[in-house]
């Protein structure tokens, strides 16, 4: 049965720690999932769509992907994807991408399978770049399914520096066709996701040859299997490249060609084009190629605040259940979640992912205002969106692995074992320190924006500066604490002015010592990166302030303001010595900081259950689900973890029968030996 007590949802029959935790909270879990997904709306229909994918058994995993060999993985996470393309367009709206992302991690989980790039990096880059004719052509296909395609652009040798990929596309005047060539085992296309054996098309990143001349870069459209027999098409090479640290239910690949040909028409031309006599149209920006990147970094940091809310999820339920070690009362042992350790190991990853979910947000819609502008011609504010998601991208990865990594600890020894779910979302999410860009590459693109600014300011040209870097011409005030919010974010700002500062100096410094250009950078990298993460951190604090202002609901704006107070002590803390090293900060502020930061702690401590709760992830999405298969367990909505987690142990395939064979036929021949 379930009952509403006080606008939470009870269930009978829930662990009765689980119950209590959710009884003491002080606010709605549905009405803190409207404000994380951005409208009633919105949050509602996730959870008609987990409460429909329950219903349907075929959507739910038939076996323990742990147990499962790659192959048996792949061929589970492609019966659920096909199952799940039956019931799609009764599901959601077949036009609502959130609608489609989540049904998609609530039914695929972490990890991955043979489609998932084909919605988040083949289709958007031919929206973005091809013209309305190759849209014709090949976008209804592709959204129907017809076609399955990938994203290929990194190579064997080659994955940071894109100018320098080696995969060659020839412009044949005689034939006018394109003639795609792998000239050596480095040129190799290497990692792109669903291409090994999934795929039949992708759209291939080559550098662009006209007459001799190397024009960099290029999009094109190229069928890689037949689509009859799905085998590789002659002048293709493709597999896949084995098994990885995660995603191990989709078929990262390999790719060469040998001398292959495609029409003219398949260049990704909306933007820029080779004319019959080969004639080479420039796009309006050089790095309009790019732009996909800057869409997929643009929704990383939603996706990745997601990630480690799910980690929290279960971290924080089970902590609510676990019972270990005493505080005054000797004669019933405390909740872990009690213990003021575990609060600060898992309550400041709660608030970074409130804060990623809302930055996140903002992003995505900063891209969709960069895409419509782009659209009529306007490419002005590319560089701007290139640097902040950047930034973005390579600070909520970074900071993602981090909370996972602490929701791990905070399970003991159960956080461990892959019936935690955790291992998996970590190795998923952690990926995307690398995927899209390496982060300390990305965090170098940022401080090359943040050098420029600087170098305005110091020209006397503030105004120059867009409202993202103003700050940096700013005077130094110095701010008292105890006013709130706005003083954080002064402080924040005076930090990363001041390192933005430092690192462009010295830069200039090691120039003006007679070192070039390129090696004076090198030599002030680590101080470049430092200044760029300070610059991120800002804006995540800034966009975490003004939405929640902007909430009207009393109770929840209460306890966001506590969440986002922990927020900025926590971050505060994090960096105060760039601030007590030139006085900006006084010891006393930083022991004001400190006593603020344990008092958010204990302020939260009531909420804690609920504000994981209010993400609503299913059991099934959680792989905490019994539906009609064991499964992982240990972030079960009803919190009984225990039973379960021995039914986990008994599914293992080694119980499947008491005597094992490496036992008679090594162990036990050992010991027999021994006694002779
Ligand atoms: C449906 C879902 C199902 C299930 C879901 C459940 C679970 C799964 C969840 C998630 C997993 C999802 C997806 C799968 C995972 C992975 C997919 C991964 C895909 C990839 O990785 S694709 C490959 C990505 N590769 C990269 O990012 C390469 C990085 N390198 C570069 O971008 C460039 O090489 C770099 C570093 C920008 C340098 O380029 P270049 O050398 O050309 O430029 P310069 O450095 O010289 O700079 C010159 C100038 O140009 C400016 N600039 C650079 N880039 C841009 C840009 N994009 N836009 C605008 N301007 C740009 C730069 O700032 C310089 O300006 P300046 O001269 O300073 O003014
Ligand atoms: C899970 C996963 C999925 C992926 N999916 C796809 C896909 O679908 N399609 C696709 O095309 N690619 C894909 N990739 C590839 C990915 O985009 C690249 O691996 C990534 O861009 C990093 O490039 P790299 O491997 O060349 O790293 P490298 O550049 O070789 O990095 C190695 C080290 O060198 C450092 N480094 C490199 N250049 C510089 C520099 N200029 N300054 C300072 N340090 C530097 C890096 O910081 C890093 O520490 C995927 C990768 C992963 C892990």
């Amino acid at each position: 049965m379930t009952m509403v007590f006080l606008n939470k949802e009870i269930r009978d029959g829930d662990n009765p720690d689980l119950t209590e935790e959710r009884k003491t909270a002080t606010f709605d879990t549905n009405k803190m999932a409207e404000v994380i997904y951005g409208s009633e709306k919105l949050a509602r229909r996730r959870r008609e769509i987990s409460q429909a994918v329950s219903l349907i058994p075929e959507l739910a995993d038939s076996k323990p992907l742990p147990f499962l060999s790659r192959n048996e993985k792949i061929l589970e996470s492609t019966r659920k994807v096909t199952a799940l393309n039956e019931h799609l367009p009764r599901l959601i709206n077949m036009n609502d991408e959130d609608e489609a992302w989540h049904i998609h991690s609530e039914v695929i989980g972490f990890e991955g399978n043979p489609l998932a790039l084909h919605h988040s990096l083949f289709i958007p880059p031919l929206v973005i770049q091809g013209s309305d004719e190759q849209h014709e052509k090949w976008l209804g296909r592709a959204k129907r399914r017809e076609i399955i395609g990938c994203y290929a652009q990194t190579e064997l040798g080659h994955g940071s520096n894109i100018r320098k990929l080696e995969t060659t596309a020839t412009y044949s005047l005689s034939t006018q066709e394109f003639i795609l060539h792998t000239p050596t085992i480095n040129a190799l296309k290497w990692w792109p996701g669903a291409l090994g054996k999934s795929s039949n098309h992708a759209v291939v990143v080559a550098s662009l040859i006209i007459k001799e001349q190397n024009y960099g870069p290029h999009l094109f459209m190229v069928q890689i299997r037949d689509e009859q027999s799905h085998e590789p098409l002659p002048g293709i090479a493709v597999g896949d490249i084995g098994p990885k640290m995660a995603f191990n239910g989709a078929d990262n690949g390999f790719l060469g060609f040998n001398n292959f040909r495609i029409p003219r028409g398949n260049l990704l031309n909306r933007h820029c084009n080779v004319e019959v006599d080969g004639t080479y149209v420039r796009p309006p920006h050089d790095k309009m190629n790019y732009a996909g990147m800057i869409r997929v970094r643009s929704r990383m940091a939603a996706e990745q605040g997601t990630f480690m809310a799910q980690a929290l999820t279960i971290a924080v339920r089970y902590s609510a259940v676990r019972r270990q070690g005493f505080l005054e009362n000797k004669s019933q042992e405390v909740k872990v979640l009690d213990y003021q350790t575990q609060q600060h190991r898992l309550f400041p990853a709660i608030a970074r992912s409130y804060a990623f979910i809302f930055c996140g947000f903002e992003t995505i819609q900063k891209y969709e205002t960069l895409q419509n502008e782009m659209n009529s011609g306007n490419v002005s504010l590319m560089a701007d969106l290139h640097a902040l998601t950047s930034g973005i991208k390579s600070v909520v990865t970074y900071q993602t692995g981090e909370g996972i990594e602490q929701a791990r600890m905070a399970c003991g020894g159960h956080g461990y074992s892959m019936a935690s779910y955790i291992s998996e979302i970590y190795g998923c999410a952690i990926g995307g320190c690398t995927y899209e860009g390496e982060n300390m590459v990305m965090l170098l693109q940022l401080a090359r924006y943040l050098v420029k600014s600087v170098e305005l300011a110091m020209r006397g040209k503030p105004g120059d500066l867009g409202p993202m870097v103003a700050y940096l011409a700013y005077p130094d005030i110095k701010v008292d604490l105890v006013t709130g919010p706005e003083a954080y974010v002064k402080m924040f700002q005076h930090i990363s002015k001041r390192q933005s500062i430092k690192a462009t100096e010295k830069f200039h410094r090691k120039m003006e010592s007679g070192v070039s250009r390129d090696e004076a950078w090198n030599q002030c990298a680590v101080e470049l990166t430092r200044a760029s993460r300070l610059h991120t951190r800002l804006y995540i604090i800034e966009t975490f302030i003004r939405r929640v202002d902007s909430i009207e609901d009393l109770s929840i704006k209460m306890v966001l303001t506590d969440l986002m107070n922990l927020h900025l002590n926590y971050e505060l803390l994090d960096v105060a010595s760039y601030a007590l090293e030139d006085g900006f900060m006084s010891s006393t502020q930083m022991g004001f900081i400190k006593n603020q930061l344990y008092s958010s702690l204990e302020k939260i401590r009531p909420n804690a259950v609920s504000l994981v709760d209010s993400f609503q992830f299913s059991d099934l999405q959680l792989r905490s689900n019994l539906l009609n298969f064991l499964f992982q367990v240990l972030g079960r909505r009803d919190g009984h973890v225990y039973q379960n987690l021995f039914e986990w142990a008994k599914s293992s395939p080694l119980n499947q029968t008491e005597v094992l064979p490496s036992v008679t036929q090594y162990l036990k021949p050992m010991m027999e030996k021994a006694k002779l």
